[in-house]
């Protein structure tokens, strides 16, 4: 039943219920709470969304207005909408959907406001489905994209849930009202960590369903002449096709690389953190605020670069590719707004670098910021080579990181405050954090193409990817090599001569790399994409099925052309 639903998923809105609302109660219920209601949401006997973001405030989540203030009398929260902007509004299956909700609100006991927690309230009856005494629920209307889900809105008005049904696992508030203090005021955000964590596999799934779509088709689309007289050749065949699918290619499976590497990093931080040791989770929260960034981002791009591959049937909802789209876009603002998780890492760094100048040796991913960073030297440098191309992304962001966070100095010593320094430096800061995130998926993708367990015909392969992943970033970024010198003009002519030899040497096995995301034909709901690539029969059928078709004439022939055609016709 739990797996028909979660296929179910894209239809009724029930998809926050387990990427949100369920790992919210596995991460913040205390065991008691668990029992009662973690099997009820893995069983979906109750059907939960996941509301923290509001009309007025998505971002920041301290400004959030909805309250939980604690009446010591009867031992419960009154969760209540105090403004027109305090609605909760996006929440996933909200709308419709759920009967439950994790109600993310500003917690007040004993006259004391204590910062967002995390709450669970029934919102809609579980025999009939209304919304329960005081709630008011609603669809928020049509999206860009994924109109099946019901993002939806909910207002409270004095809505009482008993003490309990404070997710209690970190923070706690006693039956008299005793507020007890978690570990770290953080980790009421847990949960959006981990939600992070898993867009970076999203991001990597729509890419790779992008570029399965687009490589099949450009081997089936026969277009224009390469040479005089000789047959038309399969689309794929022509560089600059292979310069916008390849790169976008080898970025999934550097992104499904990321991914691997994401989940066992919170698995481990989180699995330190059960047993008190917090120290792993400003790590955690830097490289998932700006892995998700990053991913989602060139995903949405590289999405719509696949669809303009595919020509006029791209723009087609037969292509799929629209609606990957839609779904890619959606990643860059859903669980984080990019920019601002960006700037999430852009803060760690800079207190990285803060305490590497301090003399502290770093770790973790940020440990190249401390390394002896290589003096610029003179070109000839073998750009094939994968050592040699990870130096340089790590190179290239430990110059951008230091720069940002120099110059940020430098506003405060003119007698900035900290604050407005950063303010007047944030897009430096953004790209230093942006080169960050991209020297950690260079470094990841080169690690993994030379310890993954593989026949060597197939490292082969990955590591032909890897480098054209790498020289890709580096042509598109050259600026960022040849500030300091330590990439010459002729470094980056080599890295350009290199990437054409990768993309041809990519493509006799461009096929086979998409057929193995092993992505079915059910899944990638594309014409264009079909495993058999009997592409223009079933597109014919696809658009003989669009309901403008029913009727031979349309009834707006009779509506509004022919009685417009006839008033033309009468003037003439
Ligand atoms: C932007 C911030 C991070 C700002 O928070 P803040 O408390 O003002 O923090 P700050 O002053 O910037 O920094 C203070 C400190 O808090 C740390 N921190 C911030 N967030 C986390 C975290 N998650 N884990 C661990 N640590 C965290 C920061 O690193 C700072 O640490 P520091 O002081 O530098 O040591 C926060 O408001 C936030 O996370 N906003 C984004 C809200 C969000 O992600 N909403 C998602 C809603 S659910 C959703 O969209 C589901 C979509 C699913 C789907 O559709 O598929
Ligand atoms: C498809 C979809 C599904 C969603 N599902 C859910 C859900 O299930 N549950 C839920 O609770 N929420 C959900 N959301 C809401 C989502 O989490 C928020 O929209 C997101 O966090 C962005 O917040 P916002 O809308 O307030 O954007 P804003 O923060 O208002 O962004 C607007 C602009 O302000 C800029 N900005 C804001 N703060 C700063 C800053 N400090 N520095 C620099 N620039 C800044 C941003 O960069 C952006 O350019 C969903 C959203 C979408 C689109």
């Amino acid at each position: 039943m739990a797996a028909a639903l979660q296929t179910l998923g894209g239809g009724i809105g029930i998809t926050l219920h387990w990427i949100a609302f369920t790992p919210t109660i596995e991460q913040q219920a205390t065991e008691e709470q668990k029992k009662k209601w973690l099997k009820l949401a893995q069983d979906v006997a109750i059907v939960g969304a996941y509301a923290q973001t509001e009309m007025g405030h998505g971002t920041f989540v301290r400004g959030l207005e909805t309250t939980a203030t604690y009446d010591p009398s009867t031992q419960e929260f009154v969760i209540n909408s105090p403004t027109l902007t305090s609605t909760k509004w996006w929440p996933g299956g909200l709308g419709k959907t759920a009967n439950h909700a994790t109600v993310m609100a500003q917690l007040y006991t004993r006259g004391k406001c204590y910062g967002p927690h995390n709450f669970m309230v029934q919102i809609r009856s579980l025999e009939n489905h209304q919304p329960c005494p005081g709630v008011t629920l609603g669809d928020i209307g049509p999206k860009m994209e994924s109109n099946g889900n019901d993002n939806g809105f909910a207002r409270f008005d004095h809505v009482r849930i008993p003490r309990e049904n404070m997710l209690m696992k970190f923070a706690r508030v006693e039956a008299d009202g005793t507020y007890v203090q978690p570990p770290s005021s953080k980790l009421a955000y847990s949960n959006m960590v981990y939600l992070r964590g898993t867009f970076v596999m999203s991001a990597a799934q729509a890419l790779a369903s992008a570029t399965t779509i687009a490589v099949r088709y450009s081997c089936v689309r026969r277009q224009s002449e390469m040479k005089p007289g000789e047959p038309e050749p399969q689309i794929l065949e022509y560089q600059t096709q292979q310069y916008k699918l390849f790169p976008q290619l080898a970025a999934a499976y550097a992104f499904w690389f990321a991914s691997w590497f994401m989940t066992q990093q919170h698995g481990s931080i989180t699995g330190s953190m059960e047993k008190g040791d917090m120290s792993g989770l400003a790590e955690l929260h830097a490289l998932s605020a700006g892995l998700k960034s990053y991913t989602t981002a060139v995903t949405a791009r590289g999405i719509d670069v696949c669809r303009m591959a595919c020509g006029g049937h791209g723009y087609s909802h037969a292509s799929g590719l629209p609606a990957l789209f839609g779904g890619a876009a959606a990643l860059c603002t859903a669980e984080g707004e990019n920019t601002v998780m960006m700037l999430q890492t852009a803060r760690y760094l800079v207190k990285c670098f803060a305490q590497s100048q301090a003399g502290k040796r770093l770790t973790g991913t940020v440990a190249y910021l401390s390394a002896v960073q290589p003096s610029p030297v003179a070109g000839n440098r073998n750009m094939s080579d994968l050592g040699t191309l990870v130096a340089a992304f790590q190179h290239r962001a430990a110059r951008m990181v230091r720069h940002a966070a120099m110059q940020m100095q430098g506003e405060m010593q003119k007698g900035k405050a900290r604050e407005d320094a950063w303010n007047s430096c944030s897009v430096l800061l953004i790209k230093a954090a942006e080169a960050h995130v991209h020297s950690f998926v260079v470094r990841n993708f080169a690690e993994t193409v030379q310890t993954v367990e593989v026949d060597e015909s197939v490292r082969a392969v990955l590591t032909s990817l890897c480098q054209l992943y790498s020289l890709y970033g580096i042509t598109e970024h050259a600026g960022d090599f040849l500030k300091d010198g330590y990439l010459t003009g002729r470094d980056i002519d080599a890295a350009s001569s290199h990437l054409s030899a990768m993309l041809a040497r990519v493509r006799p096995d461009a096929v086979a790399l998409v057929d193995a995301f092993d992505l079915h034909d059910k899944i990638l709901r594309s014409v264009l994409g079909r495993y058999d690539g009997r592409v223009y029969e079933h597109l014919y059928e696809w658009a003989k099925k669009s309901p403008l078709n029913k009727s031979e004439v349309h009834e707006s022939y009779y509506k509004y052309l022919q009685p417009f055609l006839k008033s033309n016709r009468a003037k003439l």
